[in-house]
């Protein structure tokens, strides 16, 4: 191998070690929300209170936006992706109660 192979592969392993701490992090992240989720889960069920809240999810989508650009994230990804974590969140409130 030459050495502009060797720093390439030498780089590539560098970042996909981020890679694989900064999935350890989104995972421990997510498991910690959904732990307050669930809390918030069992109070709702526990005071007939609705799993979903809209304006809640309005304020937190439009603050997620303006984060995404404050880091130079794609917007409708971050939106798309919070998206997917709310719709399965009120998934489990919806089981909670029954
Ligand atoms: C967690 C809640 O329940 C739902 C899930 C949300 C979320 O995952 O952020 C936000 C609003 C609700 O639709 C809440 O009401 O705070």
């Amino acid at each position: 191998m030459t050495d502009d192979t060797d720093r390439a592969a030498a780089l590539l392993r560098e970042h996909r070690e981020s890679i694989d701490r900064l999935d350890a992090i989104l995972v421990y992240t997510l498991a910690e929300r959904f732990t307050h989720t669930q809390a918030v889960g069992r109070l709702k069920a526990e005071h007939s209170l609705p799993p979903s809240d809209p304006s809640r999810e309005a304020r937190q989508i439009e603050r997620l936006e303006w984060l995404a650009k404050e880091a130079d994230l794609d917007p409708e990804f971050a939106k798309k992706f919070l998206g997917f974590i709310i719709s399965e969140v009120i998934r489990h409130h919806e089981k909670l109660q029954n």
